[in-house]
């Protein structure tokens, strides 16, 4: 029998620092997040990160914190029902850090008599952070307590054509009436040496060319793995189904931590930039993240907002992640179906 599991990142159980602590101890350790060596990561999380962030990302989470939990937790439920609702095959939710984890989605599944999952990891772009270290923890799941499931994953859908209508349906509706004058396009950032890791072909992908990024829009088979040139083209064919005139949107990376180069031009900078140049009505959308989290809540909507007002800027447009979008709950829930068609005709 068929299931879907459905993966987003995670959230603290509360906005308490003990709670956000736990959690941030178990994503920070992850070698797909902070690649490297055990005892320099060990180091760096459990000796620093642990001794001073907790306390700092425990007040940004009480400011987004919702009476039902955390955003990115209630959100992605949403998702689950809406898709849940449309499918006759059972749906589950997990993830990939703090309580709510893969391994409880999986048995939900088994225990209804799945034994053949497709695999959503909630990311439309690919990252060894995200998307890689879902696909490795569910195979190894499968490997260790479900030996006879099958898994098949759902590929990173950044340049499927419904995907990107359905984003710029909703970039239109949410700026319908707008007379913003730039459209920044914010996605979370990553080391550039993530970046140089997943190249496959080892020499294609140059992380920080910050410019022009040629390589981004010279074919290559890097592109599969390429989280900056999905991220780019997003920006461009979202650009191009709504006809934007060049010049009047762009890219930048958000979520910078520690002292590595990271993907740039950084999304604070440009905002503090734009409004220092004159920029006087900014509208930011968030493509990276599904389901509205901290991220784009308090980093985007609050932090964001007060470095445009502090430069001189005026309007300030946070466009909702997609959410329980009702076009987006139907392109998932096609998705599911075409794999579920697709497998039974084959079988
Ligand atoms: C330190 C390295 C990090 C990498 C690499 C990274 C990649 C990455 N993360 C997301 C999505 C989310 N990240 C979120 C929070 C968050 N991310 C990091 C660090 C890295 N992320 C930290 C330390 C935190 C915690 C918050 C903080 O202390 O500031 C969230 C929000 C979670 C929530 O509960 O709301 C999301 C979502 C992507 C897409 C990505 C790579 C592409
Ligand atoms: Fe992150
Ligand atoms: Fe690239």
């Amino acid at each position: 029998m068929k299931g879907v599991l459905l993966v987003n990142l995670g959230s603290p159980d509360s906005p308490e620092p003990k709670d956000v602590k736990k959690y941030l101890g178990e994503f920070l350790m992850d070698e797909r997040v902070i690649d490297v060596p055990l005892w320099a990561r060990t180091l760096l999380v459990k000796g620093i990160v642990l001794n001073t962030r907790p306390k700092q990302s425990a007040k940004a989470y009480k400011k987004i914190w919702w009476d039902e939990g955390s955003p990115l937790i209630v959100l992605s439920e949403r998702l689950q029902s809406g898709i849940q609702n449309q499918s006759s095959l059972p749906v589950a939710l997990g993830m990939r850090y703090g309580s709510m984890t893969m391994m409880k989605g999986f048995q939900e599944l088994v225990d209804k008599g799945v034994d053949d999952i497709l695999l959503i990891p909630l990311y439309p772009q690919f990252a060894m952070a995200t998307t890689e270290t879902i696909v490795v923890l569910a195979d190894e799941i499968r490997k260790e307590h479900f030996p006879k499931v099958k898994i098949t994953d759902l590929k990173p859908f950044y340049n499927d054509p419904k995907y990107i209508e359905v984003l710029s349906n909703s970039i239109a509706k949410h700026l319908e009436g707008n007379d913003y004058e730039h459209l920044l396009f914010s996605y979370h950032g990553v080391p550039e040496r993530h970046i140089r890791k997943s190249d496959i072909t080892s020499s294609h992908c140059k992380p920080n060319d910050r410019i022009d990024c040629v390589c981004c829009k010279t074919p290559s088979p890097a592109h599969e793995f390429c989280y900056k040139h999905q991220c780019k083209e997003v920006t461009r064919l979202v650009g191009e189904h709504l006809n934007m005139t060049e010049g009047t949107f762009s890219t930048s990376f958000q979520s910078r931590l520690g002292f590595d180069p990271w993907l740039q031009p950084y999304t604070d900078l440009t905002i503090e930039r734009m409004g220092k140049e004159g920029v006087k009505k900014l509208a930011i959308v968030t493509p990276a993240f599904v389901s509205d989290c901290l991220e784009t809540l308090e980093e985007i909507a609050m932090e964001g907002e007060e470095i445009f007002h502090e430069v001189g800027g005026k309007d300030f447009t946070t466009i909702p992640c997609l959410n329980d979008d009702s076009a987006f709950v139907d392109l998932l829930s096609q998705w599911i179906n075409d794999w579920a068609k697709a497998e039974t005709v084959t079988a």
